[in-house]
């Protein structure tokens, strides 16, 4: 175990004025509601509503399980509270609880793709939450009780499972001790124990502690080896200080009195207490090859970092999302309800459980594919010591723990519906994947793995300084904000943010010792375009874009990024002035549409307003580029109102011969065209067109012109619900992204970390 690589801090990647900002930001909270129906007309309101509604209220009055074919309530989860134990933080009420409910609710959706609303129920008497829960059934397809105490959560949940014939899960028990077990695999296994043997140590007795212990004993740990600690020690048989009928059925006979006797020689020992609890002597005095899983949140019973300094044979896992081998029941609980709720399941049993443990454990032994490879910061992980459970950003776990989920629901008779072709359900689960989530996540991945600098040019702009703050934050990078100091400094100071100076630079430029070089580059440039040197000066002096592109052109940043004062042509303009297109390049912009049907990219949505054949040809190429450097294997179809011809028109005719042009330069991606916009992106209405040379629906759009282009995407914005990103700059030598006037902080970060990644080279 000497070849352990060091574990690695990152940085925390924000402030706790960026948490508050985030959530108080736009619409308060995390959540808001969406119809799924139209109720644009007098029909759809009589359809959705009375007289129409009356339908459905009669067909499930007569047939209940009717229910699930015409409300939500199949994909519905209902996430309970009471706030008495919110995360490691205790008892803080109801109503503190309502950003973590929130929060477990967006992950839902998220991950999984289950609507769930937030449910904070003001009592801590448990009959009273009991009472209030109970009759919630016909609303939901599930419950997931959340961050409420022991032991009431245990009189809650079982009361619950028997009054309900919908799956009640406490999260904080069985999600926190699916992961941890599935962990727990995995570490005996790569420290050669046999799970009989093992000897383990829990500390905290409540909610996570005891299911943790439940389903290890399921899964084979002897109770003789156990032995669980809570604030008053050891639970030994015979203790009547702090017990209850859920510590007892875990007591053993022992002498052993204190945590620090528990851990004497023991082999593994989940913390699931608070910050702090473990202390340096007591992990000293562990067995070799120790298996630590220090789970409190949002600070574990002892840092990564304290335990390296101790010894280096050590198996660490922690509830941290900063820190290798995450326990966190986020890999759980949105995957568990999916299964759960696919096959109709009336509860979530012990086999459902292990279901999900034993298949968590599998898949982080699997080869990691390279589209997988960049939710894993960047690195591919291999199993061992430091990768002992997937990420939850590993796509692969929506179609593996959902299918084990189901199977074994179905397996023991508590699935109320079947499925017959798994692999059908998995392709299914798999389009439930938030398609903003991968592309997105992978481009930060990248920035984060290799640091740059990138150049905010409108410094003086609070939005931009509270962008630079989190770029930098978040370990993208350095951020440079062009801007007079003092005015930086009032700006921030009236947000409320206070710039580190080892994250973030200011640069005047009037005052910059570069600023000579930088107008002597410029007039190089542009002398013989008629600008005298001092017109070049004064470019640098007191255009940031100009400042801001000359630092990049000459070497002292990577990348730029400007647009919220200035309009896209203008900043576009500036920056062209600077910096050349990329040789053999041309320059067009391309958006990143990101759509629940996939991720689709569109050109040219900035720059060549009615480009002729050859140059449609060069913004495919272009465009195909950019979906390489995403990940995805470009399909372009150059799009018109007409396909293969008909009807006849002049800007088909353009689009049909910049495919001939292709064809004559032999480039290596698909492409085909001319074809109407429903054709390119539906298999069945391409199907009637057996000869094209798509292999599937096309995932790069090349517009006939800009201004199908652009109308296209702020439509699709607008009123497809899908989030465009864009237009993306591309065909520069070096990268400057624009966003568009007013952006917001985070629209900022995201075209910061796009340039930094390159996307238009
Ligand atoms: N990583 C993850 O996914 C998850 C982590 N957790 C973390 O686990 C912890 C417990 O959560 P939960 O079980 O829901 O909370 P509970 O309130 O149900 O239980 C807390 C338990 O911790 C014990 N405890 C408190 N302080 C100490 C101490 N200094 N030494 C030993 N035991 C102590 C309490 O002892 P007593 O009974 O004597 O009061 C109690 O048994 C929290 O930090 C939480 O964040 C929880 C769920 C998921
Ligand atoms: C992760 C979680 O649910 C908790 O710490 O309570
Ligand atoms: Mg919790």
């Amino acid at each position: 175990m000497s070849d352990q690589t060091p574990t690695r801090r990152r940085r925390p990647t924000f402030t706790d004025q960026e948490a508050l900002h985030f959530h108080a930001t736009g619409r308060p909270g995390k959540l808001e509601i969406m119809a799924t129906k139209p109720m644009a007309t007098q029909r759809d309101l009589s359809l959705a509503y009375s007289p129409g509604v009356a339908v459905p209220v009669l067909a499930i009055a007569e047939d209940p399980a009717l229910a699930f074919d015409y409300t939500a309530k199949g994909n519905l989860v209902g996430v309970v509270s009471n706030g008495t134990a919110i995360l490691g933080l205790g008892n803080r009420g109801a109503m503190a609880s309502k950003p973590v409910m929130e929060g477990k609710a967006v992950l839902f959706k998220r991950f999984a793709d289950i609507d769930a609303f937030d449910l904070e129920v003001g009592t801590e008497d448990a009959d009273a939450v009991i009472n209030c829960v109970r009759y919630l059934a016909p609303t939901f397809g599930g419950i997931n009780l959340e961050d409420i105490k022991a032991p009431e959560c245990f009189i809650i949940e079982e009361r619950l499972r028997e009054l309900m014939d919908v799956p009640v899960f406490h999260d904080d028990q069985h999600g926190t001790a699916i992961i941890a077990a599935a962990g727990l695999i995995n570490a005996l296994h790569l420290t050669g124990r046999d799970i009989r043997e093992t000897k383990l140590v829990v500390n905290g007795a409540g909610a996570a502690g005891i299911a943790c212990l439940d389903l290890l004993k399921a899964l084979g740990l002897r109770p003789e080896n156990v032995l669980l600690c809570d604030t008053k020690g050891v639970v030994y048989a015979g203790r009547t200080d702090g017990m209850n009928q859920w510590k007892s059925a875990h007591a053993v006979e022992t002498s052993k009195r204190t945590l620090a006797d528990a851990m004497d020689g023991a082999d593994a020992v989940f913390g699931l207490s608070v910050k702090g609890a473990f202390t340096d002597e007591m992990i000293r005095s562990m067995a070799p090859n120790p298996i630590i899983f220090a789970m409190a949140n949002p600070d574990p019973e002892i840092t990564v970092e304290e335990v390296a300094a101790i010894r280096d044979d050590a198996i660490m896992a922690t509830g941290r999302s900063d820190y290798p081998n995450q326990i966190n029941n986020v890999l759980g609980f949105p995957y568990i309800f999916r299964g759960a709720l696919d096959v109709r399941a009336t509860t979530i049993n012990m086999e459902m459980k292990i279901a999900a443990a034993q298949a968590l454990a599998e898949l982080a032994r699997e080869d990691v594919p390279d589209e997988v490879a960049a939710a894993y910061q960047g690195s591919r992980p291999r199993f061992g010591r430091d990768y002992i459970i997937p990420v939850p950003f590993d796509p692969r776990l929506i179609s593996t723990v959902p299918p084990a989920v189901a199977k074994a629901a179905m397996d023991t008779g508590v699935a109320r519906k079947s499925i017959t072709d798994f692999r059908a359900y998995r392709t299914e689960l798999q389009a439930r994947r938030d398609p903003t989530a991968g592309i997105l996540s992978r481009v930060f991945e990248r920035v984060r793995k290799y640091p740059k600098r990138v150049v905010f040019a409108e410094g003086e702009e609070e939005q931009v300084i509270r962008a630079a703050l989190s770029f930098a934050n978040q370990g993208l990078g350095t951020a440079i904000l062009v801007g007079r100091e003092d005015r930086v400094r009032v700006a921030a100071e009236h947000a409320g943010l206070e710039i580190d100076g080892r994250l973030v630079e200011i640069h005047n430029a009037r005052l910059s010792h570069r600023n000579a070089a930088y107008a002597q580059y410029l007039y190089e440039r542009l002398q013989r375009k008629g600008y005298l040197f001092r017109d070049c000066q004064r470019l640098i002096n007191q255009d940031r874009n100009h400042f801001a592109a000359a630092m990049v052109a000459l070497g002292d940043a990577d990348a730029v990024v400007t647009g919220v004062t200035r309009n896209f042509s203008v900043a576009l303009e500036d920056v062209r002035r600077v910096i050349d297109d990329k040789p053999g390049h041309r320059v067009i912009g391309v958006s990143l549409c990101l759509t629940r049907a996939g991720t689709v990219l569109v050109a040219d949505t900035a720059v060549t307003e009615m480009p002729d054949a050859h140059a449609l040809a060069e913004i495919a190429i272009e465009a195909a580029g950019v979906a390489r450097r995403l990940g995805m294997e470009p399909r372009v179809a150059l799009l018109a109102f007409s396909t293969f011809g008909h009807p006849e028109g002049e800007r088909s005719r353009h689009v049909r011969e910049a495919v001939k042009v292709l064809d004559g330069m032999r480039v290596d991606f698909e492409y085909d065209g001319d074809m109407a916009a429903d054709v390119a992106l539906n298999r069945d209405h391409m199907a009637a067109y057996p000869f094209c040379r798509l292999s599937g629906p096309a995932n790069v759009l090349v517009m006939p012109a800009f201004h199908s282009a652009s109308i296209s995407t702020r439509m699709l914005q607008e009123l497809g619900g899908s989030t465009v990103v864009g237009p993306l700059i591309v065909g520069l030598d070096k990268p400057v992204q624009i966003v568009s006037l007013g952006a917001t902080d985070t629209d900022l970060v995201r075209m910061a970390a796009l340039a930094g990644f390159n996307i238009g080279g």
